[in-house]
């Protein structure tokens, strides 16, 4: 169950953004909305407690995320959280493969299993891209890749911000499903954040949650 109440945030010399309560049940479905600016990347990044509330409290499966310490923060995301952000952040210095490898180095585990990387790939249909440099794949594959990633260590909550932006429509279709579809056989939450159209009718069939910022 994830819980928030009296969230608000304020970036340095900006307004205080205040945030409507919300209780997620696991395994939830939340369709984040809202113009340019309302603050859904905020709220996205408050979930994944990559920024820390001005005010409020934060509640994931019992842990009070906006209680921990920066260090606390860091490992609590690690294990528990996949972020799909609006700018993939893959290394074009790396290969696909180790691109993902990096997640076990972010959670401290030092080497994963790259079976068990290539897997994951399979999984998402891009197995034959895993020794490329991520500017060398469409912009479909490397929506997929950042999937792969963000999915990798079995998180509870999944978050994506904007997931079709400069996708067309047969890739925006794909990754949603995969991201709908990979979410709901592990039983996690899902947050998307979108102004798509194309977001909102693929996902109503899910019976989302709906919060307009
Ligand atoms: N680093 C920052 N410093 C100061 N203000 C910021 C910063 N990041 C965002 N803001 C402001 O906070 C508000 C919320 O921004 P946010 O990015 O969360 O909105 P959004 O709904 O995700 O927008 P978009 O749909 O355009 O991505 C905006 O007014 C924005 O200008």
């Amino acid at each position: 169950m994830i819980v928030w109440e009296g969230l608000a945030y304020r970036y340095a010399r900006g307004p205080l953004l205040r945030f409507p309560d919300l209780q997620l049940p696991d395994g939830g479905l939340l369709l984040l909305r809202g113009a340019s600016g309302s603050g859904k990347s905020t709220l996205l990044a408050l979930l994944a407690a990559l920024l820390t509330p001005a005010e409020g409290r934060l509640d994931v499966d019992g842990v009070a995320v906006h209680s921990l310490g920066p260090r606390e923060r860091d490992a609590w995301r690690a294990r528990h959280v996949g972020v799909l952000p609006q700018r993939l952040h893959l290394s074009d210095s790396l290969s696909v493969l180790d691109n993902l490898a990096l997640v076990g180095w972010a959670a401290a585990e030092r080497s994963m299993d790259r079976e068990a990387l290539l897997a994951a790939l399979d999984q998402l249909g891009v197995a034959e891209v895993a020794g490329r440099r991520p500017h060398e794949l469409s912009g479909g594959q490397a929506q997929r890749v950042a999937l792969a990633r963000a999915l990798l260590r079995g998180p509870r909550l999944v978050i994506a911000d904007e997931p079709t932006a400069s996708l067309d429509d047969d890739a925006a279709q794909t990754v949603l499903s995969l991201l709908q579809g990979m979410t709901q056989a592990r039983g996690a939450t899902l947050v998307v954040a979108t102004h798509d159209r194309r977001v909102m009718d693929t996902l109503a069939a899910a019976s989302p949650v709906e919060l307009c910022l």
